[in-house]
């Protein structure tokens, strides 16, 4: 066995009570969740270190707006200098090296998000992007970015009128031939690239998609350019530019987000990210894609990292989330008699508000670490030439996945935030409880690299396809196995509930052939809707506008929650047996769970009747619920970061919430002081004027 010597114990104190009674190590399952022993290694180290840098102390009072964006700047280029990206690192593989990389931004996103934002699109995305759209004129980009560190960059493709909808955008690169350049141009303020995070007041480059014109006046859409910003020396932005930062956001304040105008602003033709599609010197444009959209497909195809990367955060937001409510919950107590109180974790109604969040809290974890792992490896594969069976079609069904799990978990740790949030009642509102700003600094993530409602619509159109293919005897191309099934989408339609107690429930059987009838019957719902709009005449656009709600929608969220149901088990059965109890009651929770925000589907397809399914899936949760109780506490350890990193008066490890919460009161600076503004305030008596 390994040894988790560097995974500091935790304190003694009154969360031991629930502790005692958990059946596993809670430091076997912090390693099983992680997966690899080195880069939990690399994780604690990086807190470790943060922990001891001035640089990053908490602070008790919210900073201006302009002084969180300064810190996070500070705080990126330490952490460069801290070198944590290792030159063996950098020189391992790709697979290694990502993963890498995303430890680093995980780590460091459960510290400061704007941090690991500023990092994630200045650093990784632009050197990610200039590896797989640029060559090797681009290659010196890469290195200053990604290796030297002297290059933050920007990703500019939302515009003030265009944001989800990328094709209509109107920012413009005109190829001269006279010079060799292109000509960028903003034709007014509503195609004014906006929302660009690093733009406001650092990056000295950006990556700018803009529709691309030849001499003779063809548009071949959108294309990415490499376009300098600002002098790295001073900071100044170039002549011909506009650039503005945007102001006060509801959250990742330390991320300067900008808006930037081009005045017919020049830029050198190699600068044209070139893999996909390229301009000769004469202006020429010569491309391996007949179908403009393909390359802004492939151009774009290479945020799926980048919403990887969003969902390994989310896991880190839910799990600290969770890691407080359930540690208040167990120290908190309220009713019952005095010196005999009733803490919050024993009510049932508590453990069914927390308990499910806990349960995705670890089915993601696993779930992401797992796909991840598939992800990079076919990556790694496809980019060192070796053959890969059905790549197109995979890079389907990852994009596939990709863009309904990104909704699946973003969505779920937002409601998990405000969830715990409230289970920690008022104390939760402190700021200090850090709920609030775990909450409000993931909120964005439903919106940015494509919104939720817009990007899991893409989920729908390659499962419609696989369907399609399905009921006309043709191949379900699905290399990654997830909708294999669907071969059999007829005797998966024909299972009815049959079971007659809960335990039956509590199977890994019951759940997987419940998602995949729920699968199926939404598909061919959602089939026939949309085909009964074109039988009326809409186009396919209108028809899948008009097939959304209570189809489509529901359709990508079940097959993602069964996404993350089967790649959780993969990776449960790989996992030691001690683990194998808890986390079996985990799956079953989260299964359960979510299949009861299905019910209404589960009837009116008709795979139950009368009232013993609703019953008896409530009756599991529940008991699920109260199977946990004794697991709970030593789960959350399990899934915490460090008590510096989580940063929370309620959830420290100690378990000492009063003295913590007091601390915390007779800390706060000036608590104690006569208002400074008294004197504005008080009315003094006329006579002693
Ligand atoms: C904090 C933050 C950081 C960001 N960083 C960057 C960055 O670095 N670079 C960058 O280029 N962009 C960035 N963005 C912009 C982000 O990518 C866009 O906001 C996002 O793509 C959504 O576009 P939009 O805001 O124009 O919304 P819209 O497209 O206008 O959508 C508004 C609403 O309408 C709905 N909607 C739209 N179309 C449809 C449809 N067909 N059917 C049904 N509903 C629909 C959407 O679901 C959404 O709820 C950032 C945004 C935020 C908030």
């Amino acid at each position: 066995m390994e040894d988790l010597s560097f995974v500091p114990d935790l304190p003694s104190g009154p969360l031991d009570k629930y502790r005692k009674t958990a059946s596993f190590d809670w430091k076997r399952l912090k390693l099983a969740l992680e997966g690899d022993i080195e880069l939990l290694k690399l994780k604690y180290k990086i807190w470790q270190t943060l922990e001891k840098d001035p640089l990053f102390a908490h602070n008790t009072v919210s900073p201006s707006v302009e002084e969180q964006k300064r810190i996070t700047q500070l705080q990126l280029k330490k952490i460069n200098e801290y070198k944590f990206h290792t030159k063996e690192m950098v020189n391992s593989s790709y697979s290694r090296r990502t993963r890498t990389i995303m430890t680093i931004n995980e780590a460091v996103q459960s510290l400061n998000p704007s941090v690991s934002v500023k990092m994630a699109i200045g650093i990784y995305l632009f050197s990610n992007a200039l590896l797989s759209l640029g060559t090797e004129r681009h290659h010196k980009f890469y290195e200053a970015t990604f290796v030297n560190r002297e290059t933050l960059a920007s990703f500019a493709l939302t515009e003030i009128a265009h944001g989800s909808d990328a094709r209509l955008m109107r920012t413009t690169a005109t190829y001269d031939p006279e010079h060799k350049q292109f000509v960028i141009h903003t034709p007014d303020f509503e195609a004014a690239k906006c929302w660009v995070g690093n733009l406001g007041r650092t990056c000295t480059h950006t990556l700018l998609f803009a529709q691309l014109i030849t001499p003779d006046g063809t548009n071949h859409g959108l294309h990415g350019f490499l376009v300098p910003i600002r002098n790295p020396e001073t900071l100044e932005t170039y002549p011909g530019l506009i650039v503005g930062d945007m102001g006060e956001k509801i959250g990742v304040n330390g991320i300067d987000n900008g808006f930037i105008m081009f005045n017919q602003y020049r830029i050198p033709r190699e600068n044209l990210l070139n893999r996909t599609a390229d301009v000769t010197e004469e202006g020429i444009y010569e491309s391996s894609f007949s179908d403009p959209s393909k390359i802004l497909g492939a151009a774009l195809e290479n945020l799926s990292a980048g919403r990887i990367g969003i969902m390994q955060e989310s896991c880190h937001s839910i799990a600290s989330a969770v890691s407080i409510a359930i540690r208040y919950a167990a120290t908190r107590a309220q009713f019952g008699e005095r010196d005999n109180e009733i803490s919050l974790i024993e009510y049932e109604l508590h453990q069914w508000r927390l308990f499910g969040y806990v349960a995705a809290a670890v089915v993601f974890r696993m779930y992401i670490e797992n796909f991840s792992r598939v992800y990079l490896n076919i990556v790694e594969k496809s980019n060192a030439g070796l053959k890969v069976d059905n790549l197109s079609e995979a890079v389907s069904e990852i994009h596939a996945m990709v863009s309904c799990s990104k909704p699946l978990l973003t969505w779920t740790v937002l409601a998990a935030a405000q969830q715990c949030r409230e289970a920690c009642g008022g104390h939760g509102y402190l700021k200090c409880s850090n709920l609030g700003d775990i909450r409000s600094n993931h909120e964005a993530t439903v919106t940015y690299e494509g919104d939720n409602n817009v990007l899991s619509q893409q989920t729908g159109n390659w499962l419609l396809r696989q369907f399609d293919a399905a009921r006309n005897g043709g191949t379900v191309d699905s290399p990654l196995n997830t909708v294999t099934f669907l071969k059999d989408w007829e005797r998966c339609l024909a299972v009815r509930f049959r079971c007659r107690t809960t335990d039956e429930l509590k199977t890994r059987e019951f759940i997987t052939s419940t998602y995949r009838w729920l699968i199926c019957w939404l598909l061919k719902e959602t089939h026939d809707k949309y085909e009964s709009e074109i039988a009326k005449g809409l186009s396919k656009f209108e028809a899948r506008a008009r097939s959304q709600v209570y189809k489509w929608r529901e359709l990508t969220k079940s097959y993602a929650e069964y996404l993350a149901i089967i790649f959780f088990l993969e990776s449960m059965d790989k996992k030691e047996d001690g683990l194998k109890p808890v986390l079996h009651k985990l799956f079953c929770l989260y299964g359960l769970w979510s299949l009861d925000q299905h019910l209404v589907e589960l009837y009116q397809g008709g795979y139950s009747q009368g009232e013993s399914l609703a019953r008896l899936l409530r009756d599991a949760i529940l008991e699920l619920c109260a199977e946990l109780k004794g697991e709970v506490v030593s789960i959350v350890d399990a899934l915490a970061p460090t008590d510096f990193v989580l940063n929370s008066v309620l959830g420290k490890s100690d378990g000492k919430l009063y003295q913590n919460i007091q601390k915390a009161f007779f800390s706060q600076p000036g608590a104690f002081e006569r208002a400074p503004w008294w004197r504005e305030v008080v009315t003094l008596p006329r006579s002693k004027i």
